[in-house]
């Protein structure tokens, strides 16, 4: 049966053994995975193979930036692999998006594909320190527009940026928001919170969510926690 949830949650662990064992209490009805750069690096591709096994969707999170042909072969890889989402970073630019978009299109794989706008967990002085001379929210915007155009599906974004991206992009464009912190949550590296409720009526359309539930001391009563929370 497929998923209708709209939570993703991120399984930033060192080992496989550690994230099967997330896995084997999560039930795939109620939410999907998130596979990032450290499993990846650590497990390879096993990772993917094990979770589809377990029914799960997953979106595959290494956020690829890199020349157009680079990027293109990379996603192309990643949804032969049969993963429900992967990503790039839309300041990779538009070259490199519409290449990663046309791979996909040529061998009619049914990956979604969307890009990063600006990381939840910079604030406007991280943006500065980087050379973007503009306002947060402007930077978002215009990488939103450009990712569109060049053929994504949506965005990750924080979900402060999801009305806005929802009013230049639309409804059925993805608002993937990291940055999800419940109010029994601590805030660690992110910037740019909200609580699950709140980025819904933000307009998020996923939820990506890791330490609230994967660190807690008893992550299924977070998770459960969570949901009470979107039922309301
Ligand atoms: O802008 C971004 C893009 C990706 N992430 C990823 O999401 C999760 C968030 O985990 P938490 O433990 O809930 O903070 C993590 O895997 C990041 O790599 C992001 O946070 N922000």
């Amino acid at each position: 049966m497929a998923c209708t949830s709209p939570l993703i949650i991120a399984l930033d662990y060192s080992s496989l053994d550690a994230a099967l064992c997330m896995a084997d209490q999560l039930d795939p009805r109620r939410c999907r995975l998130k596979v990032g750069k450290e499993l990846f690096t650590r497990s390879g591709p096993d990772v993917l193979q094990a979770l589809h096994g377990r029914g799960f969707d997953v979106f595959l999170d290494l956020k690829f930036h890199d020349i157009p042909n680079t990027v293109a072969s990379a996603v192309q890889a990643a949804a032969e692999q049969g993963v429900w989402m992967v990503n790039v970073h839309a300041s990779g630019g538009r070259k490199m998006m519409e290449a990663a978009r046309e791979r996909l299109d040529q061998h009619d794989l049914p990956t979604h594909l969307i890009a990063v706008t600006v990381l939840t967990s910079m604030d406007a002085k991280d943006l500065r320190d980087v050379g973007v001379t503009c306002s947060l929210e402007a930077q978002v915007e215009a990488l939103a527009k450009l990712a569109q155009q060049s053929g994504m599906e949506g965005v990750v974004c924080s979900a402060w940026e999801s009305p806005r991206v929802r009013e230049l992009c639309g409804e059925d464009f993805l608002k993937v928001t990291p940055g999800i912190r419940p109010a029994f949550a601590i805030k660690h590296d992110q910037q740019r919170i909200l609580g699950p409720g709140e980025a819904m009526t933000a307009g998020s359309t996923h939820l990506v969510i890791g330490r609230p539930i994967t660190q807690a001391q008893e992550p299924m009563e977070a998770l459960a926690a969570i949901e009470q929370e979107l039922a309301c």
